[in-house]
């Protein structure tokens, strides 16, 4: 038989079960301690969840990414006692063992941090007071995961666990609205009583302003089940949706879930729609786009992601005209259609993908004033088509809010590069107690 040689293998030993120990030395981007662990010679850097810095710990490695805490053996000065009971198991909350103004403090330096290593920024940046809204009960939206594979068998109603496909009962949740929160608990009996675990995916509650609940349906229910949602639905005045993964339809004969502008106008939307999820921070948050993109009567402005209206609106009650795109078509309509019910006639929706060629040709049309609220993935495409814009077709001013601060950096780097300075930076504080950021940008054309 031949042989041949066989190298050595170069997969690197899995470090997978490891428990090491280390000192935090800093926060990062996801609110996890930065611990740094010498082997053989070279540093390797790890990620730990509901580390701060100066603590020393043992954690497990559970993957490339992934580590667990094992035991702690000191505690930070700013480390408080979660008040959530589920703090431990949820994967929702990571930063609740800090204050809210080291919650803030955290997220400002994360921001900073980001703008100087990701978009050349050695300056200080123009920081603005934080916009802040409630620290606890401001949630107007959540899913929540359900199981049971039998109705003998226990039910599961919660959260994912952290790192985890396990479901952390949750009765009470301590950032869900109060009414939702209420609603939950009559659910979870229903759920019980009417033996609905195993039919049920998930539950969507939106408070919109009436409570809404949403229920993916994974087996179909029987009249019994139909007719107690009904009766849940009247008894506790709240609208039931059902989702069968196909349609969405509606159980109840209510009204469809809106929300209200600072004019007063109505925005209708879906459930499954997107809607900012802390409605005091979203009130403020709009306010400040508004002063600082400052739309004239004689303006064009883009509105760039633009979901079902939330800037679009008052924008158009401000300008002369504005140019609304988002890609999900159900949202533009919806869109339009809200536009249309509050007698606003100088919108022009359109759906299409921001991140192609698509978005060059509308930009090349000239824009006065340019509002940005992209997703995680951020608005590379759109800032790298502002950059190579002639002089005479940038836009004055930019706004661009940001739910990823990693993205708003890199994608800020082009638009500094390329003619444009930063006035005007804050952090909006829609998700208190965990580690999300967002963030408001306003840019103004400096050549
Ligand atoms: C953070 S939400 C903001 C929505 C809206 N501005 C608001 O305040 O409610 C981002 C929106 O961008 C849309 N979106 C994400 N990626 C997109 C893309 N590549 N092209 C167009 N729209 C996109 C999403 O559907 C979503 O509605």
């Amino acid at each position: 038989m031949a042989q041949f040689f066989k190298p050595p293998s170069r997969r690197t030993k899995t470090v997978s079960s490891q428990v090491l120990s280390g000192t935090a030395d800093a926060l990062d981007h996801q609110g996890r301690g930065v611990i740094r662990v010498a082997h053989g010679g070279k540093s390797r850097t790890y990620f730990v969840p509901q580390v701060l810095p100066g603590e020393t710990v043992r954690f497990k490695v559970t993957g490339q990414q992934n580590t667990t805490l094992v035991a702690r053996e000191n505690e930070a000065p700013e480390r408080r006692s979660a008040p959530c009971p589920y703090y431990a198991q949820c994967g929702g909350c990571d930063l609740q063992h800090l204050d809210e103004d080291s919650q803030r403090q955290h997220k400002q330096r994360v921001v900073s941090e980001l703008f100087t290593k990701m978009a050349g920024m050695n300056t200080e940046l123009p920081w603005q007071p934080t916009l802040t809204g409630d620290d606890w009960h401001y949630r107007r939206k959540a899913r929540l995961a359900i199981y049971q594979r039998s109705t003998a068998q226990p039910m599961h109603l919660g959260f994912r666990a952290r790192a985890s496909k396990h479901i952390v009962d949750i009765p009470q949740c301590a950032v869900l609205d109060s009414t939702l929160n209420r609603l939950l608990a009559e659910f979870r009996q229903l759920i019980e009583t009417a033996q609905l675990g195993p039919h049920l995916g998930h539950v969507e509650l939106i408070k919109a302003p009436l409570a809404q609940l949403c229920l993916r349906i994974t087996r179909s229910l029987s009249g019994e089940q139909t007719q107690a949602l009904h009766d849940f639905a009247a008894r506790h005045q709240c609208a039931l949706w059902l989702d069968d993964g196909e349609q969405l339809n509606s159980l109840t004969d209510t009204q469809a879930c809106h929300d209200t502008t600072l004019d007063g106008d109505r925005l209708v939307f879906m459930p499954g729609d997107f809607i900012q999820v802390n409605p005091k921070v979203n009130q403020q948050m709009v306010a400040q786009a508004l002063a600082w993109l400052a739309p004239q009567a004689g303006d064009e402005v883009l509105d760039l992601f633009a979901g079902i209206g939330n800037f679009t609106l008052p924008l158009a009650r401000r300008a002369k005209s504005v140019t609304a795109v988002e890609g999900v078509t159900q949202m533009t309509q919806q869109l339009a259609a809200n536009a249309k019910a509050a007698d606003i006639h100088n919108v022009n929706a359109q759906t299409f993908d921001l991140s192609t060629e698509h978005v060059g040709r509308l930009l090349k049309k000239g824009f006065q004033r340019i509002l940005l609220d992209p997703a995680r993935a951020g608005a590379e495409a759109v800032c790298q088509m502002i950059a190579a814009l002639p002089v005479d077709k940038k836009p004055e001013h930019i706004v661009y809010v940001s739910c990823a601060p990693n993205t708003l950096a890199r994608d800020s780097r082009w638009l500094l590069d390329n003619g444009y300075q930063m006035t005007h930076i804050s952090l909006v504080d829609m998700f208190v107690q965990t580690h999300h950021i967002e963030t408001m940008v306003s840019f103004k054309k400096v050549v």
